[in-house]
This record gives structure tokens, sequence and C-alpha cells, in this order.
């Protein structure tokens, strides 16, 4: 049997990597696995759950299909491993770090998958952006502005609140991946 797409999603500073992180022995224990991004950000900025390159590498990579999923936003290029093609057929459930803009194309490809949509109250999603301290106040605010276009046209797609405490979104996931 063909394992399911987990595909998480929400705004920028929503908490997508902490909650990846902070899930990742449980979902590891119900043998979900976890693709690894490749983005085309600074090698500093990129932890665990990513890897970063160059522009012109990751066009090298995408057109030799190193992707199963691609796409590009916030001035960067990000590329979800063909690997995870391997791990489906293979029947395991793989979540990965997915993009709201690019959700119609996945569902192509991937007509069972599950959409997780993570949100915060706006004004903590500011803020959580601000002590975050990655990117410029002028890219914040592009990520801010990034996300008028999303408001409530998302069909098909489980909610998870990440206001609040970061263990109590994990407990929530893992019951939504349990279903
Ligand atoms: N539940 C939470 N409570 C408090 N801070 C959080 C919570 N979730 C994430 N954060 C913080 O918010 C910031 C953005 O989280 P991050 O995981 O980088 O978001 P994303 O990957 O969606 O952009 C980080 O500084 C992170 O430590
Ligand atoms: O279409 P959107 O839903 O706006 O998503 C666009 C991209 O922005 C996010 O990545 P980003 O590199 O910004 O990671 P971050 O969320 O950790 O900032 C998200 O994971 C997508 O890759």
């Amino acid at each position: 049997m063909k394992g399911r797409l987990i595909y998480l999603i929400g705004p920028s500073g929503s908490g997508k990597d902490s909650v990846l992180e902070a899930a990742r022995e449980a979902l590891q224990a119900r043998g979900v696995r976890i693709a690894r991004r490749v983005i085309t950000r600074s090698a500093e900025a990129v932890g665990e759950s990513a890897e970063a390159v160059s522009h012109d590498e990751f066009d090298r990579l995408e057109a030799n299909g190193a992707f199963a999923l691609s796409w590009r936003a916030n001035e960067l290029a990000y590329g979800i491993p063909a690997q995870i093609d391997q791990w489906l057929a293979a029947g395991d459930d793989v979540l990965v770090n997915g993009s709201r803009g690019y959700l119609e194309q996945a569902r192509q490809r991937y007509p069972g998958l599950l959409a997780v949509l993570l949100h915060v109250q706006p004004e903590v999603l500011r803020q959580r952006l601000l002590t975050r301290n990655r990117e410029s106040p002028e890219q914040i605010e592009g990520r801010l502005a990034r996300n008028a276009r999303f408001d409530d046209t998302l069909d098909g797609v489980v909610s998870l609140d990440n206001s609040g405490e970061l263990r109590t979104t994990v407990q929530a996931l893992l019951d939504i991946i349990e279903g």
C-alpha cells in the first residue's frame, strides 16, 4: 500500500520548522518520514531540516529531476527530494514543509495528500518573525504581506493552531495524522 503525503503549510513564522523538529522523534516512532528540504538560503540560516545550495546548483538539481516538488517564493527556491517517492511507494507516510502557493500543484501530483495548515494570530506572527531575527524588517513585511493572498482561500485543509505552547501543537498534529 502506498504511503500518504502530509503537506504542512502556513505563513512564514507560523512555526512549521519548530513543529517538525519538536515532533520529529514522535513522528519517526510512528513510521512517518520527514523530508529534508533543499533551499537557496545561506548555509548559516539552515538547520537540520534543510540543505543550502546556490541558485545555480538548485537549477541544475531541478533540471536533473532531483525534486519531487519544487517552487519559488520569498526570493528563494525550495525543493523536496525525489527520494520521497521511494518512501511513499514503500508504504511510508512522509511529512513535508510545503507552500500554500504550491498546494494545487502538489495535489495534482499527490491527489491523496493531507494538507495541514498551521496558523497563529497575526500579532503573534509578526512578533515571532521579529524575534526569530532571520530576515530583514523589509523581508518580514514582505512575508506578512504575502499572507493576504491566502486568507480563507485554501480548500480541503485541516487547521492546526500554533498560537499556544509548541507541545500542544505537536500533540494536535499527531492526533490529526493518526486520524
Ligand atoms: N508555539 C510556539 N511558541 C512560541 N514560539 C514559537 C512557537 N512555535 C514557533 N515559535 C518561534 O517562532 C519563530 C518562527 O518559527 P519557525 O518554526 O521558524 O516558523 P516557520 O518555519 O513556519 O517559518 C521561531 O523563532 C520559533 O522559535
Ligand atoms: O506559499 P507560502 O505558504 O507562503 O510558502 C512559501 C515558502 O515560505 C516558507 O518557507 P520559508 O523559507 O519562508 O521558511 P520559513 O517558513 O521557515 O520562513 C514555506 O515553507 C514555503 O517554502
